[in-house]
């Protein structure tokens, strides 16, 4: 059975990062598409693992190489998902995970048959600056400009299929399970599998 894709997106400081860890540490077959960024790495982040850093010029020859699934201007940075990574996770029936905003979103959308789209929102405003300002990752202009886009990025909630309000950080993550697992028994994708002995 091949893999599925998932889109997943929210407001910096919403909580993707730290539900998307507790999900690839407790499902199996599951892997994340490690994206390329211009942005600087933060204190513990490690080149290949969360993101693979890379300069302005090394990331315009993957543009030109056509090595990005797809590839955005996020905040102050270029963002993309190497689209053989994604495709080879695929081809072995390994479900992806891509964390990427809701430009990337629109992009796979528009280009990509299938996937299964997720927004997590955070329970408020309020509480999303406090993360943000509790992460400690930002400085007051970076903190600012996320904040700022988290409000438009709130208004594309309407185009994802799951909208997971991450309040209580325990059942965020077991909704994203129960997300992946369900799809693993979805009819559209397992039908072609019984078809074959019947
Ligand atoms: N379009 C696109 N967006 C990405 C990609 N990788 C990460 N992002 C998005 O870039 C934004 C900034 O991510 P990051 O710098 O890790 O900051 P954070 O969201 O504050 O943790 C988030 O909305 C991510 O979902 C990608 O490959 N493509
Ligand atoms: N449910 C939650 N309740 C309280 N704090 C949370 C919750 N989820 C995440 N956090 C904290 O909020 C901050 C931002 O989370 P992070 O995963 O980095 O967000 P994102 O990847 O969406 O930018 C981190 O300090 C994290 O520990």
């Amino acid at each position: 059975m091949k893999g599925e894709v998932f889109v997943v997106s929210a407001p910096s400081g919403a909580g993707k990062t730290t539900i998307l860890k507790r999900v690839l540490k407790e499902l199996n077959n599951v892997a994340f598409s490690v994206s390329h960024t211009t942005r600087p790495p933060r204190v513990g982040e490690v080149d290949g693992v969360d993101y693979h850093f890379v300069s302005k010029g090394e990331f315009q020859k993957l543009i030109e190489k056509g090595a990005f699934l797809e590839w955005a201007k996020v905040h102050s940075d270029l963002y993309g998902t190497s689209r053989s990574a994604v495709e080879n996770a695929l081809a072995q029936g390994i479900d992806v995970i891509l964390d990427v905003d809701v430009q990337g979103a629109r992009s796979i959308r528009s280009s990509y048959n299938g996937g299964v789209y997720v927004f997590i929102a955070p329970p408020s405003m309020e509480e999303l600056k406090r993360r943000l300002e509790g992460r400690g990752t930002e400085t007051e202009e970076s903190l600012a400009l996320r904040l700022e886009n988290a409000r438009r990025e709130l208004e594309a909630m309407d185009e994802y299929d799951f909208i997971i309000v991450n309040d209580e950080l325990d059942l965020a993550v077991s909704y994203m399970k129960a997300i992946i697992m369900s799809n693993r028994c979805c009819k559209k994708r397992v039908l072609h599998q019984i078809k074959k002995f019947l």
